[in-house]
């Protein structure tokens, strides 16, 4: 692939500095007496400062695992995860997590302004909540800050887990399938105003997904791992500027040809037995 249209990402700050990088990354997993999963066979890769990275591959070919190590949430057998030049051994503080299941990860006896709040107790009542009307007018949920989850649709609830994790102030936003629960139209427009907001605030972005065009439209760079025990495959790189609108660069021929690079990859390595 060319070298990437960077100047055409004027909100966001890019920069060549590695923020995440894994090294020689590995994962088992052992039931009892069970036989072991070999999750993650030898995975390297890096993420640069302001980037937005897409991961994606065969079916359980170990990409939430890959993202758990990522975020100090699970230790990896071999290998290492730095974050800002340190070894990862628990979740940093700037770091945000959002997860496909919002369902299960807001609270339904909060309000949605309780629910962005809850990650700032340590913060004065009045910056928390200037931090959670900030977050929330982002996910243009202003109007719904004294809802409850369970009165919101699905696209809306997501849209209330992603301005918990942005409340946070973080440096970087690690998301695992966050739209795979949306219907495909909520979905696109999800998927426009994340990418946006992770170029308004130059995060440093990770997103895990099965579907390829997200990965392809979302992105800075896809990089597509193997089955189980799983590798890195490929990493492309996406020519396409900022910002950008879902159906214009689905019509676009440097898309179509990511596209089939990225299928033909998947295909050619396919899904373990998850
Ligand atoms: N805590 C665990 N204990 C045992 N096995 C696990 C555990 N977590 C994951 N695995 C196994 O590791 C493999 C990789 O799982 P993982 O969820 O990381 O894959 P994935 O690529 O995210 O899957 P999918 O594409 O289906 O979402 C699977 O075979 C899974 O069953």
């Amino acid at each position: 692939m060319t070298e990437q249209t960077k100047q055409a990402v004027p909100m966001k700050e890019r920069t060549d500095h590695t923020l995440l990088e894994v090294t020689g990354l590995g994962k088992h997993f052992s039931l009892g007496t069970g036989p072991t999963t070999h999750a993650i066979g030898d995975v390297s890769l890096s993420v640069a400062d302001g980037e937005f990275v897409a991961i994606v591959g065969p079916s359980g070919c170990g990409k939430t695992t890959l993202l758990r190590c990522l975020s100090g949430l699970l230790r990896p057998d071999q290998g290492q995860v730095r974050y800002a030049g340190e070894p990862v051994n628990r979740v940093p503080g700037d770091l945000a997590i959002v997860f496909q299941e919002y369902n299960r990860s807001l609270f339904p006896w909060l309000t949605v302004r309780r629910n962005v709040e809850f990650g700032l107790t340590d913060l004065p009542r009045a910056v928390r909540r200037e931090r959670a009307r900030e977050a929330l007018e982002r996910v243009r949920l202003e109007g719904f800050a004294d809802h409850f989850p369970w009165q919101l649709s699905g696209g809306m609830q997501q849209r209330v887990a992603i301005a918990r994790a942005i409340a946070l102030h973080p440096r970087v936003l690690l998301m695992d399938e966050p739209f795979a629960s949306v219907d495909a139209q909520t979905r696109t427009a999800l998927e426009e105003m994340t990418a946006s907001i992770s170029a308004a605030l130059g995060l440093t972005t990770l997103l895990i997904t099965h579907d390829i065009d997200e990965a392809i439209f979302m992105a800075d760079r896809v990089v597509v791992l193997s089955a189980r025990p799983s590798r890195v495959v490929a990493e492309l790189q996406v020519d396409i500027s900022r910002p950008r609108d879902e159906l214009a660069v689905k019509a676009l021929p440097e898309f179509s040809e990511l596209r089939r690079r990225i299928h033909d990859l998947i295909g050619a390595s396919p899904a373990a037995e998850a």
